[in-house]
């Protein structure tokens, strides 16, 4: 057991992520509306080459002129292997107002990605005398970034969230697949005549978490492009929430209400955590470390898995 205590992701709500183009002024207002805790207003990949200026130019204007509540406002800039994402960055820190809280780095490949845009951002943040420092979010969805998630996640004091970008994630690992996340018709077990489908998305996740959970960074899912399949989206959120991650991404605004759903813990799970806690404390004055709940072990270590469930639901109850 290292003797370095692991730090706290940031205390904000992460459950959804809505996406929108910048393009795409007129969704603007009816994101700011929606139940998502956290917006992400893109530059990148839904923008077409020819309209990434007038994008820009629309999501600085909307910074200011919408309002948005009390969520989490972040821009997508562009990759930092196109001629756009400086200008991203200037045009950004230099036009918008306070209200931006984070940029999204997608396509991180390693730790000097992350530096690059920090550098950049620390300039022009001194320069404008900018007050509330810009966090950063990155997207892990490249073999390189995978393999580098570890040092992504540490690269900056700015970092406060990572996800996994299933679309890029496939393309750039040379899967064998078109679709967005989910389950694959070809990622199966075969037993006695049966077919059993397997989680293709499971380690890179896995790895997400725990890169994130080291350095105090929120893991999040990224998109599940079939957003008329509700059950697979459900069945994909929930696998991510049991593996730690705090949230997903909505690429369409029937995801949201899906989203907030799997990542609040239910009232059950969350008086079932109270109780285990109050059972812990009873053994405690017995001087027990462990005492049977419902018939099940529970330890020291059932503390600390029932704190993040009450934690999650003391935050949403704020
Ligand atoms: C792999 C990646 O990089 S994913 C991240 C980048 N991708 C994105 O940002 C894409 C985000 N989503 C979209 O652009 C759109 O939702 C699309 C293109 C998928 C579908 O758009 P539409 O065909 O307009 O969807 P649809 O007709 O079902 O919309 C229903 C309603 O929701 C609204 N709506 C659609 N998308 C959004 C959105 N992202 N946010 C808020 N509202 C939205 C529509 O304006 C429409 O509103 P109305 O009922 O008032 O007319
Ligand atoms: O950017 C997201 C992805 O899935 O690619
Ligand atoms: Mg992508």
């Amino acid at each position: 057991m290292s003797f370095r205590i692991q730090p706290q992701a940031p205390a904000r709500l992460n459950r959804c992520q809505l996406f929108g183009p910048g393009s795409r002024d007129s969704l603007f207002a009816k994101m700011a509306k929606s139940d998502a805790d956290v917006i992400n207003l893109d530059l990148e990949d839904s923008v077409a080459p020819d309209d990434k200026d007038q994008a820009r130019r629309n999501v600085v204007q909307a910074i200011g002129d919408v309002d948005w509540g009390d969520k989490t406002l972040s821009v997508r800039i562009n990759g930092l292997d196109t001629p756009y994402w400086y200008r991203d960055v200037v045009d950004l820190l230099e036009q918008a107002g306070e209200r931006l809280d984070q940029i999204m780095i997608p396509k991180a490949g390693n730790a000097s990605d992350i530096y690059a845009v920090d550098a950049l951002v620390t300039a022009v943040e001194k320069a404008r005398g900018r007050k509330k420092p810009i966090r950063f979010e990155a997207i892990i969805e490249s073999a390189a970034g995978i393999c580098h998630v570890e040092e992504i996640a540490a690269a900056s004091p700015r970092m406060e969230a990572i996800s996994l970008g299933a679309a890029d994630f496939a393309a750039s690992m040379g899967m064998a697949t078109t679709g967005i996340g989910g389950t694959q018709e070809n990622y199966y077990m075969h037993r006695e005549g049966q077919k059993y489908w397997s989680d293709p998305w499971h380690w890179a996740q896995a790895k997400i978490v725990a890169a994130c959970r080291t350095h105090g960074v929120l893991p999040v899912d990224g998109p599940f492009g079939d957003f008329s399949d509700s059950e697979g989206f459900r069945a994909q959120a929930l696998r991510s929430a049991t593996l730690g991650m705090v949230g997903k991404w909505a690429i369409h605004p029937s995801q949201v209400a899906l989203a907030n759903e799997v990542f609040s813990p239910s009232e059950a799970a969350v008086s079932e955590a109270r109780e285990i806690l109050a059972a812990m404390e009873e053994a405690k004055k017995s001087g027990a470390g462990a005492t049977v709940y419902k018939g099940r072990l529970v330890d020291i270590a059932s503390i600390k898995q029932a704190e993040v469930i009450v934690r999650q639901a003391e935050l949403i109850a704020k």
